[in-house]
């Protein structure tokens, strides 16, 4: 058996449920087989992807909070450092229902790969609950955070783990967590990314997954003679990512038709209206089935379907695995030439291998959504500085980091024979710097 197939029947065997992790492993060990195979022997006997697949440290933990009923609850805390072999940890919180050990693996997986593409001095890590912040009261949310904070600080630093947002945890969320670390351990540092402007956060961070998502898209179109401008384009979600994507692309010229949430998907044929879904979404906590009570041309349609509109370019924004072949179908069908993924693994793997096979255009997350974290790794840089970048100069500096990940994706591409292909050239250029460090640093 080859290594990398004997890696992947490891993966499985020793993580037995669950399935996102073992996809991650798959997805990424299948697509180094080229570089793998220059060197087999080396690897295997550095034992190089053995260490890839297993996170340095896996922490579990109560996080036990009270209700506004005065009702006590439990939910289950996780952070995963993965790997730091090119810098401390780096990676967001999750708080959604359906937190478990393996899908914050998949996640901090993903991370260390992402986090070696922007050139910066991250690892990878992520976590997360199993907490759900909807339909909860800003009481509830900062008791759960604060809780959750009460085991998180023994484990993170600023030079050893810097947690950031993901899913159900936005700037809310950030700064009750990052009250309650100063409370506990008197440090005023930059222990967590996505702060409040007001006390060490960064310009654009907010921003800066939906904007860089649009800024590689656009680098990738530039790169076959073409533009967003004038694109049909469709985001799913309609959050923190799919917010700042929407805004992007249509400063870019793209008209966007639909969002969704996990209820339902708006369809607005005169272009979504972006300050209105902020309003919603951002302000009042709502649904997106609210935005057709503003917006009388829009319809919404409850349940999954938002991949059927014809659309040229299509941004999931939202979740992982939330769009499965049937949809890719659909897309092609419809005349999408191009999907590029702002969430986390939002597109099945028999839905990429078909939207590979039917030659459109395919931009993996882990290069396409990584302008959060350059973004997040900027504000460490300007926490270490004790100084504020101006927005302009943050955003030049995430774009130029998002024109760079499309260099090296599809050079790397290139240089093995798949040329367009982003899933391997993403997988290989953050393969080779992550076990470069790894081999110089020895075994550890
Ligand atoms: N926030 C960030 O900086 C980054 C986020 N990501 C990824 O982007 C994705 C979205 O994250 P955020 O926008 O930050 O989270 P968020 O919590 O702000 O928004 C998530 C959105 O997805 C929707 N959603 C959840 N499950 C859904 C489903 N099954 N179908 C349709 N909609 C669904 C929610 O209703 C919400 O609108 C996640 O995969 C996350 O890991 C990736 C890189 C950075
Ligand atoms: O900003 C960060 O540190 C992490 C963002 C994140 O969780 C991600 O890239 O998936």
């Amino acid at each position: 058996m080859s290594y990398v197939d004997e890696m992947i029947s490891r993966a499985i065997d020793k993580n037995p449920g669950e399935p996102e992790f073992h996809q991650a492993v798959r997805e990424v060990l299948d697509s180094l087989r080229p570089v793998i195979d220059e060197n087999e022997a080396m690897y295997r006997r550095d034992a190089i992807l053995e260490r890839l697949i297993e996170p340095e440290r896996v922490v579990s933990f109560r996080v036990p909070w009270v209700d506004d009923k005065g009702q006590v609850q439990v939910n289950r805390g996780y952070r995963v450092q993965f790997s730091s072999a090119i810098g401390p940890y780096k990676g967001g919180l999750r708080f959604h229902p359906s937190v478990n050990q393996g899908i914050v693996k998949f996640l901090g997986f993903e991370q260390i790969f992402k986090n070696a593409l922007t050139d910066l001095p991250i690892g990878g890590g992520k976590g997360g609950a199993d907490f759900d912040p909807k339909g909860k009261s800003d009481r509830e949310v900062m008791a759960f955070c604060q809780s959750f904070m009460n085991e998180l600080y023994r484990h993170i630093g600023a030079n050893t783990d810097v947690p950031a947002g993901d899913i159900g945890v936005g700037g809310r969320e950030v700064g009750y967590l990052y009250g309650q670390y100063k409370r506990l351990t008197g440090r005023y540092e930059g222990v967590l990314t996505g702060k409040g402007l007001t006390f060490g956060g960064s310009l654009v961070r907010k921003e800066s997954t939906g904007y860089g998502l649009v800024y590689i898209t656009e680098e990738m179109l530039r790169n076959h003679e073409m533009t967003m401008s004038g694109k049909t384009v469709i985001v799913s979600g309609s959050g923190n990512v799919a917010i700042y994507a929407t805004e992007r692309a249509q400063h870019f010229g793209a008209k966007v038709v639909a969002l969704s949430d996990s209820s339902g998907f708006v369809y607005d044929p005169k272009g979504i209206r972006i300050d209105i879904v902020k309003d919603i979404k951002e302000k009042r906590r709502g649904r997106i089935k609210e935005y057709v009570d503003e917006v009388p041309s829009a319809k919404y349609t409850e349940g999954r379907g938002i991949w059927n509109i014809p659309c040229d370019i299509a941004l999931p924004c939202a979740t992982q695995n939330e769009l499965t072949l049937s949809d890719a179908k659909a897309l092609k069908e419809n005349g999408c030439f191009a999907i590029c993924e702002g969430a986390n693994m939002p597109v099945t793997q028999e839905a990429t291998d078909y939207v590979m096979e039917s030659e459109m255009f395919f931009l993996p997350g882990k290069a396409s959504n990584a302008g959060g974290v350059t973004t997040s790794a900027l504000e460490m840089t300007q926490n270490s500085e004790r100084l504020y970048w101006s927005f302009e100069k943050t955003d030049s500096r995430l774009k130029e980091i998002m024109v760079n990940i499309y260099a090296q994706i599809s050079g790397a591409a290139k240089d093995y024979g798949y040329e367009d292909n982003y899933v391997i050239g993403a997988n290989i250029a953050a393969f080779k710097k992550i076990a470069d460090a790894m081999h110089s640093q020895g075994i550890v």
